[in-house]
């Protein structure tokens, strides 16, 4: 192996499976070196069979990797029996690379040109673009979550200024705390007389994120909270998502011949896609209508609506639609899985109620958070598609594979993450003087918000609503747990679902 980074200035014959590749290495003296290239097709792998692949190790009953977790079973049989990075043949599908080593992910991602390609989301996509859509709809773009390439560049440059500015987003700090003291209200009225939280907790959740959500994508409260939902729209918009999810795991990623044959799953997803767009579009044009009757403040801060919809009508309508679908479960998982790391770790709790008491933005906070994210991430996966052809540990990973980067996998190895299966917050403060830092963990490992320029665009919103729910519960009540940890349901998310056994003393 070289010691120095090297880049392919010349790739040979794409036919055969062990290439040459004359190579640059980047050194002062730009020294030229060359190499065999095993073919991808090397990769260790399960056994493949013609035509069908490794379909029968994967969905056939008996198959050993069957799993029945959903994830982390069959991760740690990939690991354990192939190593690090493990080919996968796919039919229907790109093939995929399985991807469980830190400094592998981290020279994979950096190989990413300036149009990093996210294979997700295709039959949402479709729904956006084609069906029943007039012809001109299908080449515009359609979101962040569902483009790629160009149309994914010209979205984002139109968004990013505004959804990353820290004002914009701090703005809504006041509004984003009635949220969440409203929340501690519900959640004091829904205790038995013992303190037992018995409402249904993982719902209550999906209230205040989308509640919270709302405030910032329409500079509104949309009263998520009314009794009973007064509003079925809440409740139907909280459920889509949860099948948008599920969909995404299905349609998108388990074969199916949906893009040749309008199968009965892919009806009930574009039935379910069409019910968001109603409800979100519903959302939208009330708030576009109530934005018309606003006297016109000059001196008022304009909301991140107003300021996308001078920017661009058609891109501030998507975007609003966008955040209002992407801010429900991922807050919302994130916030749970967090409440029950420090219910299930008393002194850590103490710990941080006492900070927060100091300085409500105290950095352990943010370290409570990152170390939840880094344990229990709400996507436990990122995905990518090589957009060129290039090596990896002397193998050629050829345009066009998905790379699967299985984070939670890597974020709780021994080798990334000392003591990885322990909560301990404080390996991410720097100021500490703690075994853990500085740096003990693998930066790539860990990425709950993704990579890049295609990384999340929510982030500083999630960052927001989670620390002032978070503060305010903590600051509120002596949170704890009884019984068997939560059941993770996962589909293109972790959804942590009941039993959700929370007791919330008063402070
Ligand atoms: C704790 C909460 C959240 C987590 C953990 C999270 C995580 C992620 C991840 C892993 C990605 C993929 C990044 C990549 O491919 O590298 C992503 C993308 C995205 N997220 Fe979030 N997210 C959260 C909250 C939000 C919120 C609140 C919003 C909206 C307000 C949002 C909107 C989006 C959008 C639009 C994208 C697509 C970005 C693009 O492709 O350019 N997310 N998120």
């Amino acid at each position: 192996m070289f010691s120095v980074k090297l880049k392919p200035i010349l790739v040979l014959s794409s036919d055969f499976y062990t290439r040459k590749v004359s190579y640059l290495a980047s050194t002062t003296q730009n020294k030229k070196n060359t190499i065999d290239l095993k073919s991808w097709k090397k990769i260790p792998g399960p056994s493949s069979l013609p035509v069908l692949g490794q379909i029968h190790h994967f969905l056939l009953p008996g198959g050993i990797f069957n799993s029945t977790d959903g994830g982390h079973d069959l991760w740690d049989k990939l690991y354990n029996t192939y190593g690090p990075i493990v080919r996968i043949n796919t039919i229907f599908k790109p093939n995929m690379i399985v991807v469980f080593d830190g400094d592998i992910a981290a020279e994979m991602y950096h190989r990413e040109n300036m149009l990093p390609l996210r294979p997700a989301f295709f039959s949402f996509a479709y729904f956006k673009k084609y069906h029943n859509r007039p012809k001109d709809q299908h080449t515009k773009p359609s979101g962040l979550v569902t483009e790629n390439g160009e149309n994914w560049k010209w979205f984002r440059s139109k968004v990013n200024s505004t959804m990353l500015d820290p004002k914009n987003v701090q703005r809504y700090s006041t509004q984003i705390d009635e949220v969440a003291l409203d929340m501690i209200e519900r959640i004091r009225s829904l205790r038995d007389h013992n303190n037992v939280f018995c409402g249904e907790f993982d719902k209550e959740m999906n209230l205040w994120a989308l509640e919270s959500v709302a405030v910032i994508a329409l500079g509104r409260r949309i009263n998520c909270f009314a009794p009973k939902t007064d509003d079925v729209l809440v409740e139907k918009l909280i459920n889509c998502t949860h099948e948008l999810f599920e969909i995404a795991s299905n349609l998108d990623y388990k074969p199916s011949i949906w893009k040749y044959y309008a199968t009965k799953n892919f009806k009930n997803a574009m039935q379910v896609y069409g019910d968001i767009e109603y409800i979100t579009k519903h959302y939208v044009n009330m708030t576009l209508e109530n934005l018309k009757t606003k006297a016109n403040n000059t001196h008022e801060e304009k909301s991140i609506l107003e300021k996308l919809l001078e920017i661009d009508e058609n891109v501030a309508h998507i975007m609003s639609m966008d955040m209002l679908v992407a801010g429900i479960d991922t807050t919302s998982n994130t916030l749970s899985a967090t409440l029950y790391l420090l219910a299930t770790h008393p002194k850590i709790q103490q710990k941080l109620r006492d900070n927060i008491l100091l300085d409500p933005k105290t950095p352990y906070l943010t370290a409570c958070i990152k170390e939840s994210m880094r344990m229990r991430p709400v996507a436990g996966l990122n995905v990518r598609e090589t957009t060129k052809d290039y090596e990896i540990l002397g193998y050629n990973i050829p345009k066009g594979t998905s790379l699967l980067f299985c984070h939670q996998y890597m974020s709780t190895m021994e080798k990334h993450f000392p003591k990885a299966n322990e909560y301990i917050p404080e390996r991410w403060l720097s100021s500490e003087k703690n075994p853990m830092y500085p740096g003990a963990g693998h930066k790539f490992a860990s990425l709950p918000f993704g990579f890049g320029s295609r990384s999340c665009i929510g982030q500083r919103i999630a960052d927001l609503e989670l620390k002032t729910f978070l503060s305010r519960l903590i600051e509120n009540f002596e949170i704890s747990w009884f019984g068997d940890p939560p059941k993770i349901h996962p589909t293109h998310i972790n959804q942590v679902i009941s039993p959700n056994n929370f007791i919330f003393k008063d402070v």
